[in-house]
């Protein structure tokens, strides 16, 4: 039964082994898995089919961000894959993402959520400008999310600080997937934006990424159950 959860464990393994054997430790019921690029670098299709078979629901967390037929094809084999959800770079700009989204019509109902990168939760205010960006987070948090609901798009990737602007900007549907999830006391690691479980789930999000707070525990599954205590849910 697919889960209800609102956690998405990334499991940021770099083989099988190690990503399966901490599956193992969780409940598809109570989160659904994240494969990101190390893990599918290493393991390809073949891993996301072990999760699926286990019961999980599988974000592919690949960021494409390439020229529209590119990304568009990718997209479908991700949808051929059987995963739940999967990204792109919105800032890959219209075309891009409304050719991703077309790719995904002929699977109907069975199409995988198609959501849209905007700013990632390791960026801090003040880095846009490194990369010839003049203006705030939230600025363009707002930009690409608004460029990622008009081109079709299911959803965005962003912080759980902006969260609540975007849902109120972008309407109750739109999908707010959110990393830079740390439980009160964790540490932040490499993220700059982070909000606690409860604090993102106040703020509207439908989604929490959450890695090493869990994976990273001596005891994952405990790990877990504090932190769907800590928002109520399970
Ligand atoms: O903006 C983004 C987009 C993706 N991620 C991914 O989420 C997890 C977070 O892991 P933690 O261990 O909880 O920091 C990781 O796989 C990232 O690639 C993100 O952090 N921020």
């Amino acid at each position: 039964m697919p889960s209800k959860s609102p956690v998405i464990v990334a499991l940021d393994f770099p083989n099988a082994a190690a990503a399966l054997a901490m599956a193992d430790q969780l409940d598809p019921t109570l989160c659904r898995a994240k494969v990101g690029k190390e893990l599918f670098t290493a393991e390809g299709p073949a891993l996301v089919k072990a999760l699926t078979s286990r019961g999980f629901d599988v974000f592919l967390d690949l960021k494409f961000h390439d020229i529209p037929n590119t990304v568009a094809k990718a997209v479908a084999v991700a949808a051929d894959m059987g995963v739940w959800m999967v990204n792109v770079h919105a800032s890959g700009g219209r075309r891009m993402m409304e050719a991703a989204k077309a790719s995904l019509t002929t699977f109907g109902n069975d199409a995988p959520l198609l959501i849209g990168v905007t700013v990632l939760t390791s960026t801090a205010e003040g880095e846009l400008a490194d990369v010839g960006l003049d203006c705030s987070i939230e600025g363009q948090v707002l930009r690409l999310a608004t460029l990622a609901k008009d081109s079709g798009l299911d959803g965005v990737v962003c912080s759980a600080q902006e969260a609540e602007m975007l849902r109120g900007s972008q309407g109750p549907l739109f999908q707010l997937v959110t990393p830079g999830i740390r439980p009160a006391n964790s540490a932040a690691d490499d993220q700059r934006r982070i909000l606690t479980p409860a604090e993102a789930l106040k703020k509207g999000v439908d989604y929490m990424v959450i890695g090493r707070p869990i994976t990273q525990a001596s005891d994952p599954a405990e790990a877990l159950r504090a932190i769907l205590n800590e928002v109520g849910v399970g």
